[in-house]
């Protein structure tokens, strides 16, 4: 099955939310106590997104707000330099400060973020910095889940989704749940709910849907599309780390990705590198089952390399691994 979006715009995707720095420890396999160096990248998950797609050849555009600093120069060349329209990022005029993620790599498996996001500036963007004539020019909006845990950036992401409902842009909805952005889990899944129910596709794993749906055990992956065909989700895509994924269709077909063998160096990043290909594939007309192989064999590649941003990887690249059909079978 494929997934129609309206051909007739400027930019493939615009992705809004947080755009700030990951800082990746350089000696890994260690604590972060032990951990002397750190390389900076672009980091935030739709920022990651937005550059994923940008290099597999998308059209991409970005709705945040940076702060007025070295760090927030450095996200919007690093991501005008990589093909992304940034004229509708805004600099922060409140001394607010860029987010910093500042990730532990102690094992393969066992990775943690460190994060620094106190009043951070992509909290800060207002309604009024997001614009409908920008918004018109896209086929998808890409909405991350953190950007709704905090006021004027919550009501901004909500103003968006309304003006992309409004001219006919597909909402993607990436969960994208980090729970100490927020002030409890009943307030995340009101927001979760209000906006996932509104969307054309939700993105996210088994945990971040238990979130949205305020559990405090695994839900049934079921039960969780059943509730949101209620409402405009036409698609659901539920990702159970190195066990693959699952694509549903209100039409009532089940697809299952599975991921793909690599030397893991760290787990971080994989979301975003699946998302970005995932669409990329949906944008480029091929079907929902492809989409999914797309979706994992970037994530395979991208949780083999020190960076999330910048090892997003090529459609040669992904096609070359997709080819070679290595994939994990668990679960
Ligand atoms: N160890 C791994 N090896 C290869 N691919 C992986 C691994 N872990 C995750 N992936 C791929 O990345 C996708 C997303 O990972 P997941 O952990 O579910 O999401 P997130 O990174 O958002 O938490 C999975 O569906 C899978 O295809
Ligand atoms: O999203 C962030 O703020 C941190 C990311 O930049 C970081 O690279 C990361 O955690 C990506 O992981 P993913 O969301 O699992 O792809």
């Amino acid at each position: 099955m494929n997934y129609k979006f309206n051909d007739n715009r400027e930019f493939d995707i615009i992705a809004v939310g947080r755009a700030c720095i990951d800082l990746n420890a350089v000696e890994y396999n260690r604590p972060m106590e032990e951990t002397m160096t750190f390389s900076k990248y672009v980091g935030g998950s739709p920022a990651n997104i937005a550059i994923g797609s940008s290099k597999l050849g998308l059209k991409a555009g970005f709705i945040g707000k940076l702060a007025d600093d070295q760090h927030g120069r450095f996200i919007e060349q690093y991501m005008r330099e990589v093909g992304i329209d940034t004229t509708n990022m805004v600099v922060d005029k409140d001394g607010h400060k860029t987010g910093l993620a500042f990730t532990e790599i102690k094992s393969p498996e066992e990775c943690s973020i460190l994060m620094y996001r106190q009043d951070v500036a992509d909290l800060y963007l207002d309604p009024s910095e997001v614009d409908e004539e920008y918004i018109k020019k896209a086929k998808i909006l890409l909405v991350s889940g953190t950007a709704l845990s905090k006021s004027p950036s919550r009501e901004a992401m909500l103003k968006a989704v309304s003006l992309a409902k409004k001219n006919d842009v597909k909402v993607i909805f990436e969960l994208d749940y980090r729970p100490y952005s927020w002030n409890n889990t009943e307030e995340t899944a009101v927001y979760y709910s209000l906006v996932a129910e509104q969307s054309d596709v939700v993105i996210g794993t088994r945990e971040e849907f238990d979130a949205l749906e305020n559990r405090t055990t695994e839900g049934k992956n079921e039960d969780t599309v059943n509730y949101l065909f209620q409402h405009s989700p036409d698609l659901v895509v539920i990702k159970h780390g190195v066990e693959g994924s699952y694509a549903y269709t209100k039409s009532g077909e089940v697809f299952r990705g599975l991921a793909y063998k690599t030397k893991v160096l760290k787990t971080f990043g994989a979301g975003d590198s699946y998302a970005s290909a995932f669409l990329f594939a949906l944008i480029s007309g091929k079907d929902i089952e492809t989409a999914l192989k797309y979706g994992s064999a970037s994530a395979s590649i991208v949780v083999s390399k020190h960076s999330s941003s910048d090892a997003m990887p090529s459609v040669e690249e992904i096609e070359g691994l997709i080819a070679k059909n290595e994939t994990i079978s668990v679960g």
